[in-house]
């Protein structure tokens, strides 16, 4: 190797001094094995941005290949957990003594997950969107997870209205005849008999909570499963005629608004005592050519702004 290179980060004076927030890079690609509670570790493909504040008015730069190379430890020689991703922090700032004092790592990945069908049994894959920020700054980390869970909305009002239909074509239907129960059964089994369905939409909701700074591990599984769990209709992998039954009877009889997806799941958050949240609900409207949107946040003095 050249021994004489010149080194214009560390020598050559800056255009014009001052303190910047964040310096780094976007963009990363790194694959790496990540770890999170009820999980077997799982390669991912990340997309890694990699930052250091730089305090030093005078400096010219940062040392980009300092940060790239920390992160490229944690691909190919450990695993992604809060203690590896504290190490690649703890050297992010070692390796800019005097430049810098506040690191910060964003991972962004899909984490594929075996789903279960409703009711046949039947398995199959479903891809999350996961974003993983963490940061340290005064020597304390903290963490934020976000994930995208996709889910089905069925409106409310057009349910009513769709209902409104039905009950008068059945009051022309059986307007002067005498009631029988065969009759009407056979009836209800028709087009004519639900002359009308409400509208539903693909709806996708981004939930981002802060996680303790002392955690031991991740655990997007159980955010995820809670998720869903709460919206009661999340997309399916899997799906044989009894599961899409099954799919539509959840659907009727969750019927939501993007107003009440956003309350159900801040509810869901305070009940899980996130120090601070911030979500989005997206409706993407099946009757507009727009989308329908609600945002919360916790509201804390500091915290997450909507
Ligand atoms: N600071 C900074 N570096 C950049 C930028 N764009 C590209 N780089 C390059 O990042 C590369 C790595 O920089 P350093 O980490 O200082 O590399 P190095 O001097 O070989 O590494 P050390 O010996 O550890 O200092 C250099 O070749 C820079 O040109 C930029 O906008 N800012």
């Amino acid at each position: 190797m050249q021994t004489n290179m010149p080194d214009i980060a560390d020598t050559a004076p800056a255009l014009q001094t001052g303190k910047l927030d964040w310096v780094g890079m976007g963009e990363i690609e790194l694959p790496f094995i990540f770890e999170s509670r009820d999980l077997s570790p799982v390669t991912v493909n990340a997309k890694a941005r990699a930052f250091v504040n730089l305090h030093k008015e005078d400096a010219k730069g940062i040392h980009m290949s300092r940060l790239f190379l920390a992160l490229d430890l944690l691909s190919t020689e450990q695993q992604v957990n809060p203690q590896t991703i504290a190490q690649a922090l703890d050297t992010f700032i070692t390796s800019h003594e005097g430049l810098s004092d506040k690191a910060q790592i964003e991972f962004k990945f899909e984490l594929p997950l075996r789903r279960k069908s409703l009711l046949s049994g039947k398995a199959g894959w479903k891809s999350y969107p996961v974003v993983l920020t963490s940061t340290i700054e005064n020597n304390v980390i903290s963490y934020e997870l976000t994930v995208d869970v996709t889910y089905s909305s069925t409106c409310p009002c057009s349910a009513a209205l769709a209902r409104q239909l039905i009950q008068n074509a059945f009051n022309e239907k059986f307007n002067q005849e005498t009631l029988s129960q065969k009759d009407v059964h056979e009836w209800l089994g028709t087009t004519q008999g639900i002359v009308a369905t409400p509208h539903s939409q693909r709806s996708i909701a981004n939930v981002k909570v802060k996680l303790d700074s002392n955690i031991q591990e991740f655990d997007v599984v159980t955010l995820i499963n809670t998720l869903e769990a709460e919206l009661k209709t999340p997309v399916q992998a899997a799906v044989k005629r009894e599961d899409e039954q099954e799919f539509a009877r959840l659907n009727g009889q969750n019927l939501m608004f993007c107003e009440d997806a956003a309350r159900k799941i801040k509810a869901l958050l305070e009940a899980n005592n996130y120090s601070d949240y911030w979500l989005q609900i997206n409706h993407y409207e099946s009757l507009h050519a727009h989308d329908a949107v609600a945002i919360a946040v916790k509201g804390i003095k500091g915290g997450y702004k909507a």
